[in-house]
């Protein structure tokens, strides 16, 4: 597998082990989430959310995906509470999705996969000095994680959306400001929760992760826009970001808890 890791046979999922061994490690992610082995947990109802818009600042196409970027050097955008034991800086929102709209979530619920599947990640700002650091430590990041189940538009998704234009091809950002990453998230708060990694390399196993159990919707446009972002640069050949999502790993004894 070349250097540069993707998405497709030659250098997908199935090739990351050969640069990255931790992709067979026993706390990879995503998972396949059995609602009926979670154990329900009261504590877990504490997860606190405080998101300011003033935090979020950038939109960035990184080739298999794009970044919203939130200012991270000061505790603006934070969750705690819940399986958390400190207080998480948000860091950046992303989404994984796939060549059509049957499949593209990572995580899976008694396999059944969404549309696609947002990742708000955060990182120890009470341990740790930036995610680069938090990243090599069990407890460093918490990531928190909504599904998209295609149907109406999503509102809040629409900002979003209009600004990829701008963004159109590999390194390209561009601003983007004012936005309550709050909106994306579902009405309930129902979540389930496991210890696992990052889901592409370095698959670092240093994830809180924390799954919403209701999805929020996405329209078959909003996703289409999504393939219509470039993982080529400028002048380059076009290729588009048709499926950017790991399938789901071993539990390997893991316990999954539940908040409700
Ligand atoms: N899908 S996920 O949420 O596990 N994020 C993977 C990831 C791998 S990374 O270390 O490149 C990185 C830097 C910043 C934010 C995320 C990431
Ligand atoms: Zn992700």
């Amino acid at each position: 597998m070349s250097l540069n890791w993707g998405y497709e046979a030659h250098n997908g999922p199935e090739q990351w082990h050969k640069l990255y061994p931790i992709a067979q490690g026993n706390f990879q992610s995503p998972i396949d989430i059995k609602a009926q082995d979670a154990k329900s947990d009261e504590s877990l109802k504490s997860l606190s959310i405080n998101y300011n818009p003033t935090s979020i600042k950038s939109i960035v196409n990184i080739g298999h995906s794009f970044h919203v970027i939130s200012e991270d050097k000061e505790d603006v955008s934070v969750v705690k509470g819940g399986p958390l034991q400190a207080s998480y800086r948000l860091s950046q929102f992303h989404f994984h999705w796939g060549p059509s709209n049957d499949l593209g979530s990572e995580h899976t619920v008694d396999g059944k996969t969404y549309s696609a599947e947002l990742h708000l990640v955060h990182w120890n700002s009470e341990k740790y000095s930036s995610f680069a650091e938090a990243s090599k430590n069990l407890d460093g990041c918490a990531v928190l994680t909504v599904f998209l189940k295609v149907g109406n538009a999503h509102p809040g998704l629409k900002k979003v959306v209009d600004a990829l234009g701008q963004i159109r091809t590999k390194g390209k950002q561009a601003a983007f400001t004012s936005f309550d990453p709050s909106s994306l998230l579902p009405a309930s708060k129902d979540y389930w929760t496991y210890i696992g990694s990052l889901t592409h390399p370095p698959l670092l196993e240093c994830v809180t992760w924390i799954i919403f159990r209701e999805p929020i919707s996405v329209s078959p446009d909003q996703l289409n826009k999504f393939r219509s972002l470039l993982s080529s640069g400028d002048g380059e050949k076009e290729c588009p970001i048709l499926s950017n999502h790991r399938p789901p790993q071993p539990l390997k004894g893991r316990e999954v808890r539940a908040s409700f």
